[in-house]
């Protein structure tokens, strides 16, 4: 029988902790395969050693390179690049850039992996958002080699084998597409797959997911993308997308063959239009470990930058529950975001989510939605305002006439237009009832969001909290005066809550579990910060952010009776970890590049 008095604080934490010598890693290859595998390969930084022990003698020329000298040439072509691109189009320039760090992708993950963790703030925006999104745009023609997983349409009843072709024996971490709404870009089919591939490398550079852990798929149930249906050279199944039941059986069959290869494994949703992603979060979320990223990531960041915007205002954190927030955008994330904020408020004040409801304001294309819209998607209804409370306000009231008679403490967009958040509607946030109105344009990419950074800050006025999901340089207002641009983006959450229900070893994800991701994101800022209008860490720290979140995360689930534990370490001993020691934990489970001794195995 486990006895509570079994470890002491400190033999627990030698046995959770111990610091390992570098672990070697078993290679099933030789030779030539070695050197063509990004997983293992070392290209000229192979020991003499090694090489005779691999079969590599010969095959590669013969000085040793060390790391260090492979990474400063890798960043030295990725200067020269910069340099004699300079004064090309933005485009030519990020797909460059992308091309070049994609190159290293595939030969070299371990060099990859350190270079994207060592130049964070500077590759995010080339291989994650918004570059991301060209590159998804421009899939057919970059596409080279293969990676991730693609199960489509015409793999029914497959599934359960196709899943063993992957060739590593585990897999942690899964994000799934269908490609159906990449970022603000609409239905791009099978060329969607860049989306979970960006995902995944935030997991490896931020949570410390090791890469041959990971998996990006791309459900590939057709387009109504008729442009990509129409080319010649689109890499996907061209046909309509499925529907209805027959949708739903190809992502059953998925989800059960990933299920039962490997049972523990975190799949990420990703980028599903608005009925889908609420409809499989629903059918999937008591039975499998998964979350909807669009819906419950995007909310616990939203969530964590509006009550950082209370305090930004020099109030008190309470005072959450009377700021008055408009939302533009009624589909997977602002619908995520305001289902989390009123569940904020509900339990701040103590009042129903009913009451906690009429802070907010919720406008979709057709403009304010109240309870006098027919055919409003069931997901929305909840939040429907009833005209009688509106003080005027009608049924499709627009943008600006909603923000000039309300006079919102902030205005936030999730509508995937871009500059809908126009001159107007920005002058009249002027006339906020707060003295530090906050803009959050957090549409991706950069051209679908609602307002600029520079336009919010000119037009809205200096004293403005501003956060935008893509990323825009701050903006200088003179005099030595700067308007703080926040990264108001899912990726400050996903890769901790993925992280820590994994080691929590939990077999679903839980609201619990999200609040908890939220709340740590909210604390994470300095009063000093805060004040100057700064919501969330520097995107360099993210490892260090990541680790919180994941700890937070598993502690909910220790709290919550959840957590069964990951590998060696059950869940007594989780239920033992303090605070610190869960972070410690956290930190000593993620995955860092380094050259590891390879051992071939036969
Ligand atoms: N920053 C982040 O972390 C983050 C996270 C998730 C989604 N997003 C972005 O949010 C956007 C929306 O994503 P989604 O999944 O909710 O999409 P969605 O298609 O489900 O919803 C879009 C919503 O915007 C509304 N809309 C469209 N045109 C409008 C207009 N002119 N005025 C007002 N409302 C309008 C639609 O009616 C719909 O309710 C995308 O651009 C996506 O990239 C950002
Ligand atoms: O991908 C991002 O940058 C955030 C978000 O998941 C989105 O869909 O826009
Ligand atoms: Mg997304």
């Amino acid at each position: 029988m486990w006895k509570l008095t079994r470890f002491s604080a400190s033999s627990l934490r030698s046995r959770l902790f111990s610091t390992a010598i570098p672990a070697p890693c078993m290679v099933h290859k030789r030779g030539a395969d070695i050197l063509h595998d990004p997983w293992f390969n070392k290209d000229t930084g192979f020991p003499l050693t090694e090489r005779d022990r691999l079969g590599l003698r010969g095959l590669l020329p013969p000085r040793i390179i060390s790391f260090q000298d492979q990474y400063d040439r890798f960043m030295n072509s990725y200067r020269s690049l910069e340099k004699n691109t300079h004064g090309q189009s933005d485009k030519v320039v990020s797909l460059s850039k992308w091309r070049i760090l994609n190159r290293l992708h595939d030969r070299n993950e371990t060099l990859y992996y350190r270079a994207l963790i060592d130049n964070i703030k500077e590759f995010a925006p080339i291989i994650y958002t918004p570059t991301v999104g060209l590159v998804c745009q421009n899939y057919c023609g970059l596409f080279r080699r293969p990676r991730g997983m693609y199960f489509s349409a015409k793999d029914k009843g497959e599934m359960m084998s196709m899943i063993y072709n992957w060739p590593a024996p585990q897999v942690d971490m899964i994000v799934l597409t269908d490609g159906s709404r990449i970022l603000g870009l609409g239905d791009l089919g099978v060329q969607g797959i860049g989306i979970p591939i960006g995902k995944l490398d935030m997991y490896v550079a931020a949570a410390g997911i090791n890469p041959q852990k990971i998996l990006p798929v791309m459900l590939d149930v057709g387009t109504n993308n008729q442009k990509l249906l129409d080319d010649r050279l689109y890499l996907g199944v061209r046909q309509p997308r499925l529907e209805g039941e027959e949708y739903l059986a190809i992502v059953d069959e998925f989800m059960e063959a990933v299920h039962a290869r490997w049972p523990k494994a975190i799949v990420q949703f990703e980028d599903f239009q608005m009925k889908w992603a609420f409809e499989t979060l629903k059918r999937y979320r008591q039975r499998f470990c998964m979350f909807n990223d669009d819906i419950q990531g995007t909310a616990g960041v939203a969530l964590a930058g509006l009550l950082g915007t209370v305090r930004a205002q020099g109030r008190p954190l309470s005072d959450f529950v009377k700021q008055k927030i408009v939302i533009v955008g009624a589909g997977s994330a602002g619908l995520g975001v305001l289902n989390m904020a009123v569940q904020a408020v509900s339990r701040m004040s103590g009042c129903s989510q009913t009451e906690a409801k009429s802070q907010f304001y919720l406008i979709d294309k057709d403009g304010l939605i109240t309870t006098e819209r027919s055919n409003l998607d069931p997901a929305a209804v909840p939040f429907a305002r009833n005209p009688r409370d509106l003080e005027g306000l009608a049924e499709g009231a627009s943008i600006i006439e909603v923000v000039k008679k309300v006079k919102p403490h902030v205005l936030l967009g999730l509508s995937g237009v871009g500059g809908v958040f126009n001159e107007q509607v920005l002058k009249a946030m002027r006339e906020s009832v707060s003295t530090k109105p906050a803009i959050f344009a957090m549409s991706n990419p950069t051209m679908n969001a609602e307002c600029t950074a520079i336009d919010a800050f000119n037009h809205a006025g200096e004293s403005i909290v501003f956060a935008s999901g893509s990323p825009f340089e701050n903006v200088d207002l003179g005099n030595g005066r700067v308007g703080y641009v926040n990264q108001a983006n899912n990726m400050y959450l996903f890769p901790g809550i993925g992280l820590g229900s994994l080691l929590s070893g939990a077999r679903h994800i839980t609201d619990g579990m999200l609040q908890a991701a939220s709340e740590c994101l909210a604390s994470y800022m300095t009063e000093e910060d805060i004040k100057k209008g700064i919501l969330y860490p520097c995107i360099d720290s993210i490892r260090n952010v990541t680790a919180d979140v994941g700890a937070a995360v598993l502690r909910a689930a220790v709290a919550e009776g959840l957590a069964e534990g990951h590998g060696v370490v059950g869940s007594k001993e989780l239920e033992h970890m303090s605070k610190d020691d869960t972070v410690e934990y956290v930190r000593r489970n993620m995955w860092y590049p380094e050259y590891s001794p390879l051992v071939h195995e036969k």
